[in-house]
Protein backbone atom coordinates (compact mmCIF):
# COMPACT_ATOMS: atom_id res chain seq x y z
CA UNK A 1 0.00 0.00 0.00
CA UNK A 2 1.42 3.69 -0.99
CA UNK A 3 2.60 5.68 1.89
CA UNK A 4 0.22 8.25 2.69
CA UNK A 5 0.86 11.94 3.22
CA UNK A 6 -0.66 15.04 4.48
CA UNK A 7 1.48 18.34 3.33
CA UNK A 8 1.13 21.05 5.61
CA UNK A 9 2.08 24.56 2.95
CA UNK A 10 1.30 22.99 0.03
CA UNK A 11 1.44 26.09 -2.13
CA UNK A 12 4.70 26.97 -0.93
CA UNK A 13 7.64 27.35 -2.55
CA UNK A 14 9.15 23.38 -1.36
CA UNK A 15 5.25 22.44 -0.88
CA UNK A 16 4.25 22.83 -4.61
CA UNK A 17 7.67 20.91 -5.84
CA UNK A 18 6.42 17.91 -2.88
CA UNK A 19 3.32 17.90 -4.67
CA UNK A 20 4.74 17.50 -7.65
CA UNK A 21 7.24 15.01 -6.85
CA UNK A 22 4.53 13.05 -4.45
CA UNK A 23 2.11 12.54 -7.37
CA UNK A 24 5.09 11.64 -9.95
CA UNK A 25 5.49 9.04 -7.35
CA UNK A 26 4.74 5.06 -7.28
CA UNK A 27 5.09 4.53 -3.63
CA UNK A 28 3.55 7.56 -2.25
CA UNK A 29 0.03 9.33 -2.27
CA UNK A 30 -0.87 12.94 -1.15
CA UNK A 31 -3.95 12.18 1.57
CA UNK A 32 -4.54 15.67 2.25
CA UNK A 33 -3.05 19.67 2.47
CA UNK A 34 -3.00 22.51 3.78
CA UNK A 35 -2.83 25.83 3.14
CA UNK A 36 -4.95 29.02 4.18
CA UNK A 37 -5.19 31.07 1.12
CA UNK A 38 -5.95 28.33 -1.54
CA UNK A 39 -8.74 26.03 1.36
CA UNK A 40 -11.34 24.35 -0.75
CA UNK A 41 -8.90 24.11 -3.91
CA UNK A 42 -7.51 20.91 -5.67
CA UNK A 43 -3.77 20.62 -4.08
CA UNK A 44 -2.73 19.38 -7.87
CA UNK A 45 -4.39 22.71 -9.30
CA UNK A 46 -3.13 24.55 -6.58
CA UNK A 47 0.53 23.34 -7.48
CA UNK A 48 0.53 23.72 -11.22
CA UNK A 49 -0.82 20.10 -12.06
CA UNK A 50 -3.70 18.65 -13.50
CA UNK A 51 -6.20 17.45 -10.78
CA UNK A 52 -5.39 15.09 -7.83
CA UNK A 53 -8.99 14.88 -6.43
CA UNK A 54 -7.16 16.42 -3.16
CA UNK A 55 -9.24 19.21 -1.39
CA UNK A 56 -6.67 21.75 0.67
CA UNK A 57 -7.71 22.53 4.33
CA UNK A 58 -6.72 26.27 6.00
CA UNK A 59 -6.01 23.70 9.05
CA UNK A 60 -3.69 20.67 9.98
CA UNK A 61 -6.49 19.37 12.26
CA UNK A 62 -8.89 19.42 9.11
CA UNK A 63 -6.71 17.69 6.72
CA UNK A 64 -5.94 15.34 9.75
CA UNK A 65 -9.73 13.84 9.10
CA UNK A 66 -8.46 12.44 6.27
CA UNK A 67 -6.46 9.25 7.29
CA UNK A 68 -2.54 9.21 6.74
CA UNK A 69 0.77 7.95 7.53
CA UNK A 70 2.76 10.82 7.75
CA UNK A 71 2.98 14.60 7.88
CA UNK A 72 5.53 17.07 6.51
CA UNK A 73 5.75 20.71 7.36
CA UNK A 74 6.89 23.07 5.07
CA UNK A 75 5.51 26.26 6.58
CA UNK A 76 6.49 29.02 8.80
CA UNK A 77 8.61 29.07 12.13
CA UNK A 78 5.32 30.49 14.03
CA UNK A 79 3.36 27.21 13.21
CA UNK A 80 5.40 24.46 12.53
CA UNK A 81 5.84 23.67 16.29
CA UNK A 82 2.03 23.53 17.23
CA UNK A 83 1.62 21.65 13.36
CA UNK A 84 4.09 18.84 14.88
CA UNK A 85 2.82 18.18 18.80
CA UNK A 86 -1.08 18.24 16.62
CA UNK A 87 0.06 15.49 14.23
CA UNK A 88 1.64 13.39 16.95
CA UNK A 89 -1.38 13.80 18.74
CA UNK A 90 -3.50 12.04 16.00
CA UNK A 91 -0.53 9.52 15.79
CA UNK A 92 1.33 10.86 12.63
CA UNK A 93 4.94 10.38 12.32
CA UNK A 94 6.13 13.70 11.09
CA UNK A 95 9.06 15.42 8.84
CA UNK A 96 10.18 18.59 9.45
CA UNK A 97 11.30 20.98 6.94
CA UNK A 98 10.24 24.36 8.40
CA UNK A 99 13.05 25.83 9.98
CA UNK A 100 12.88 28.17 12.92
CA UNK A 101 12.85 25.72 16.09
CA UNK A 102 14.87 25.71 18.98
CA UNK A 103 16.56 23.27 20.82
CA UNK A 104 13.78 23.26 23.48
CA UNK A 105 11.57 23.03 21.00
CA UNK A 106 12.97 20.07 20.03
CA UNK A 107 13.56 18.66 23.27
CA UNK A 108 9.73 19.07 23.70
CA UNK A 109 8.92 17.46 20.42
CA UNK A 110 11.37 14.29 21.04
CA UNK A 111 9.25 14.09 24.29
CA UNK A 112 5.95 14.15 22.36
CA UNK A 113 7.22 11.87 19.84
CA UNK A 114 8.55 9.30 22.26
CA UNK A 115 4.76 8.90 24.31
CA UNK A 116 2.84 8.76 21.08
CA UNK A 117 5.15 6.06 19.63
CA UNK A 118 6.20 8.06 16.57
CA UNK A 119 8.76 9.02 14.78
CA UNK A 120 10.28 12.40 14.03
CA UNK A 121 12.72 13.61 11.33
CA UNK A 122 13.93 17.02 10.64
CA UNK A 123 16.61 18.64 9.40
CA UNK A 124 17.78 22.58 8.47
CA UNK A 125 18.54 21.18 5.30
CA UNK A 126 17.21 18.13 3.04
CA UNK A 127 19.76 18.58 -0.02
CA UNK A 128 22.30 15.89 0.22
CA UNK A 129 25.14 18.33 -0.54
CA UNK A 130 24.05 20.48 2.54
CA UNK A 131 24.27 17.19 4.46
CA UNK A 132 27.74 16.81 3.04
CA UNK A 133 28.58 20.19 4.42
CA UNK A 134 27.79 18.93 7.69
CA UNK A 135 29.22 15.83 7.59
CA UNK A 136 32.77 17.20 6.38
CA UNK A 137 32.83 20.20 8.81
CA UNK A 138 32.08 17.50 11.33
CA UNK A 139 35.54 15.43 10.33
CA UNK A 140 37.02 19.22 10.27
CA UNK A 141 36.10 19.27 13.65
CA UNK A 142 37.91 16.60 15.28
CA UNK A 143 41.16 18.26 14.14
CA UNK A 144 40.63 22.42 13.93
CA UNK A 145 38.86 23.52 17.33
CA UNK A 146 38.77 27.12 16.15
CA UNK A 147 35.53 27.55 13.86
CA UNK A 148 32.65 29.93 13.46
CA UNK A 149 29.67 29.63 10.82
CA UNK A 150 28.47 32.02 8.54
CA UNK A 151 25.37 32.13 7.21
CA UNK A 152 24.03 34.17 4.35
CA UNK A 153 19.98 34.44 2.92
CA UNK A 154 17.57 36.67 1.01
CA UNK A 155 16.60 39.69 2.61
CA UNK A 156 12.63 38.31 3.31
CA UNK A 157 13.93 35.38 5.43
CA UNK A 158 11.79 35.10 8.32
CA UNK A 159 13.94 33.07 11.05
CA UNK A 160 17.95 33.93 12.40
CA UNK A 161 20.30 31.92 11.79
CA UNK A 162 19.00 29.61 9.18
CA UNK A 163 17.97 26.11 9.85
CA UNK A 164 21.27 24.93 8.32
CA UNK A 165 23.22 27.08 10.48
CA UNK A 166 21.35 26.60 13.41
CA UNK A 167 22.22 22.40 13.37
CA UNK A 168 25.63 22.71 11.92
CA UNK A 169 26.46 25.11 14.72
CA UNK A 170 25.10 23.14 17.39
CA UNK A 171 26.52 19.78 16.29
CA UNK A 172 30.03 21.54 16.01
CA UNK A 173 29.53 22.71 19.47
CA UNK A 174 29.54 19.01 19.95
CA UNK A 175 31.97 17.82 18.28
CA UNK A 176 34.86 20.46 18.92
CA UNK A 177 37.46 21.25 21.33
CA UNK A 178 37.65 24.68 23.14
CA UNK A 179 38.19 27.58 20.95
CA UNK A 180 41.52 29.19 21.23
CA UNK A 181 40.28 32.71 20.42
CA UNK A 182 39.14 35.42 23.46
CA UNK A 183 36.02 34.64 25.22
CA UNK A 184 33.69 37.08 23.85
CA UNK A 185 32.56 38.39 27.18
CA UNK A 186 36.82 39.33 27.56
CA UNK A 187 36.19 41.70 24.39
CA UNK A 188 35.97 45.48 24.37
CA UNK A 189 33.44 47.09 22.05
CA UNK A 190 30.59 46.03 20.61
CA UNK A 191 30.13 42.47 21.24
CA UNK A 192 26.98 41.94 19.14
CA UNK A 193 29.86 42.10 16.54
CA UNK A 194 31.15 38.49 16.99
CA UNK A 195 27.43 37.37 16.25
CA UNK A 196 25.79 34.69 18.20
CA UNK A 197 26.70 31.53 20.17
CA UNK A 198 25.01 28.49 19.60
CA UNK A 199 25.80 24.79 20.94
CA UNK A 200 25.21 23.47 24.38
CA UNK A 201 29.18 22.34 24.72
CA UNK A 202 31.32 24.44 23.27
CA UNK A 203 29.58 27.18 21.87
CA UNK A 204 30.41 28.31 18.21
CA UNK A 205 29.71 31.73 16.75
CA UNK A 206 27.36 32.46 14.18
CA UNK A 207 27.19 35.17 11.81
CA UNK A 208 23.99 35.64 9.85
CA UNK A 209 23.27 37.83 6.69
CA UNK A 210 20.16 38.95 5.13
CA UNK A 211 19.92 40.75 1.85
CA UNK A 212 18.99 40.74 -1.52
CA UNK A 213 21.20 38.19 -3.77
CA UNK A 214 21.51 35.28 -1.80
CA UNK A 215 19.48 32.54 -1.91
CA UNK A 216 20.75 30.26 0.50
CA UNK A 217 24.16 29.64 1.76
CA UNK A 218 26.00 28.44 4.50
CA UNK A 219 30.41 28.38 5.67
CA UNK A 220 32.03 26.41 8.40
CA UNK A 221 35.16 28.69 8.49
CA UNK A 222 38.07 26.73 10.31
CA UNK A 223 40.81 28.82 11.48
CA UNK A 224 44.32 26.90 12.55
CA UNK A 225 47.88 28.43 12.75
CA UNK A 226 48.85 30.06 9.59
CA UNK A 227 46.27 28.33 7.52
CA UNK A 228 42.34 28.04 6.94
CA UNK A 229 40.06 26.30 5.77
CA UNK A 230 36.06 27.35 4.36
CA UNK A 231 33.65 24.81 3.37
CA UNK A 232 30.88 26.31 1.75
CA UNK A 233 27.22 24.90 0.72
CA UNK A 234 25.43 27.39 -1.86
CA UNK A 235 21.97 26.79 -2.54
CA UNK A 236 20.29 27.54 -5.74
CA UNK A 237 16.93 29.34 -6.38
CA UNK A 238 14.65 26.12 -7.21
CA UNK A 239 13.46 23.57 -4.36
CA UNK A 240 14.64 20.85 -6.23
CA UNK A 241 17.17 20.21 -3.91
CA UNK A 242 15.04 19.38 -1.20
CA UNK A 243 12.77 17.20 -2.48
CA UNK A 244 14.28 13.84 -2.62
CA UNK A 245 15.91 14.05 0.91
CA UNK A 246 12.19 15.22 2.36
CA UNK A 247 10.76 12.42 0.51
CA UNK A 248 13.48 9.72 1.79
CA UNK A 249 12.76 11.33 5.41
CA UNK A 250 8.93 10.34 4.69
CA UNK A 251 9.51 6.81 3.49
CA UNK A 252 11.96 6.14 6.38
CA UNK A 253 10.76 8.22 9.60
CA UNK A 254 8.19 5.01 10.53
CA UNK A 255 11.50 2.86 11.40
CA UNK A 256 12.21 4.85 14.73
CA UNK A 257 10.80 6.15 17.38
CA UNK A 258 11.47 9.71 18.78
CA UNK A 259 13.21 13.02 16.96
CA UNK A 260 16.12 12.80 14.78
CA UNK A 261 17.42 15.58 13.42
CA UNK A 262 19.69 15.65 10.09
CA UNK A 263 19.19 13.84 6.93
CA UNK A 264 22.26 11.99 7.72
CA UNK A 265 20.67 10.04 10.43
CA UNK A 266 18.56 7.84 7.70
CA UNK A 267 21.15 7.89 5.19
CA UNK A 268 23.47 4.42 4.08
N1 LIG B 1 14.79 21.91 5.65
C1 LIG B 1 14.99 22.30 4.39
O1 LIG B 1 15.72 21.64 3.62
C2 LIG B 1 14.34 23.54 3.88
C3 LIG B 1 13.64 24.32 4.75
N2 LIG B 1 12.95 25.40 4.29
C4 LIG B 1 12.12 26.07 5.27
O2 LIG B 1 10.77 25.62 5.05
C5 LIG B 1 9.84 26.65 5.38
C6 LIG B 1 8.91 26.89 4.20
O3 LIG B 1 9.65 27.42 3.13
P1 LIG B 1 8.96 27.88 1.76
O4 LIG B 1 8.35 26.73 1.03
O5 LIG B 1 9.99 28.70 1.07
O6 LIG B 1 7.80 28.84 2.30
P2 LIG B 1 6.60 29.53 1.52
O7 LIG B 1 6.34 30.82 2.19
O8 LIG B 1 6.82 29.53 0.06
O9 LIG B 1 5.36 28.55 1.80
C7 LIG B 1 4.76 28.42 3.07
C8 LIG B 1 3.56 27.51 2.95
O10 LIG B 1 3.01 27.32 4.24
C9 LIG B 1 1.63 27.76 4.24
N3 LIG B 1 1.37 28.37 5.54
C10 LIG B 1 1.96 29.45 6.07
N4 LIG B 1 1.45 29.73 7.28
C11 LIG B 1 0.50 28.81 7.49
C12 LIG B 1 -0.40 28.58 8.57
N5 LIG B 1 -0.44 29.39 9.65
N6 LIG B 1 -1.23 27.52 8.48
C13 LIG B 1 -1.21 26.73 7.41
N7 LIG B 1 -0.38 26.90 6.34
C14 LIG B 1 0.45 27.94 6.40
C15 LIG B 1 1.53 28.75 3.08
O11 LIG B 1 0.22 28.87 2.58
P3 LIG B 1 -0.78 30.00 3.17
O12 LIG B 1 0.01 31.23 3.43
O13 LIG B 1 -1.82 30.12 2.12
O14 LIG B 1 -1.32 29.43 4.44
C16 LIG B 1 2.44 28.05 2.07
O15 LIG B 1 1.75 26.99 1.46
C17 LIG B 1 10.71 27.84 5.80
O16 LIG B 1 10.86 27.83 7.21
C18 LIG B 1 12.06 27.57 5.13
O17 LIG B 1 13.12 28.17 5.85
C19 LIG B 1 12.94 25.74 2.98
C20 LIG B 1 13.66 25.01 2.08
C21 LIG B 1 14.42 23.85 2.46
O1 LIG C 1 14.15 29.85 3.94
C1 LIG C 1 14.64 29.19 3.01
O2 LIG C 1 14.45 29.46 1.82
C2 LIG C 1 15.48 28.03 3.34
N1 LIG C 1 15.62 27.69 4.59
C3 LIG C 1 16.35 26.58 5.06
C4 LIG C 1 17.17 27.00 6.25
O3 LIG C 1 16.71 27.82 7.05
O4 LIG C 1 18.29 26.51 6.41
C5 LIG C 1 17.15 25.87 4.01
C6 LIG C 1 16.85 26.13 2.60
O5 LIG C 1 18.05 26.16 1.88
C7 LIG C 1 16.08 27.33 2.24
Amino acid sequence: MALRITLAGSTGWVGKALVAAIAASDDLVLAGAVSRSAAGQDAGEAAGLSRLGVPISATLEEALREPSDVVIDYTKPDVVKANTLTALAQGRHVVVGTSGLSAEDYTEIDGEAQKAGRGVLAAGNFSITATLLRRFALEAARYVPDVEVIDYASAKKPDTPSGTARELAELLSEARQPATSKPVAELTGVRETRGGALGAKEPVQVHSLRMPSFVLSCEAVFGADNERLVIRHDAGSSAAPYVAGTLLAARRVGSFTGLRRGLDTIMD
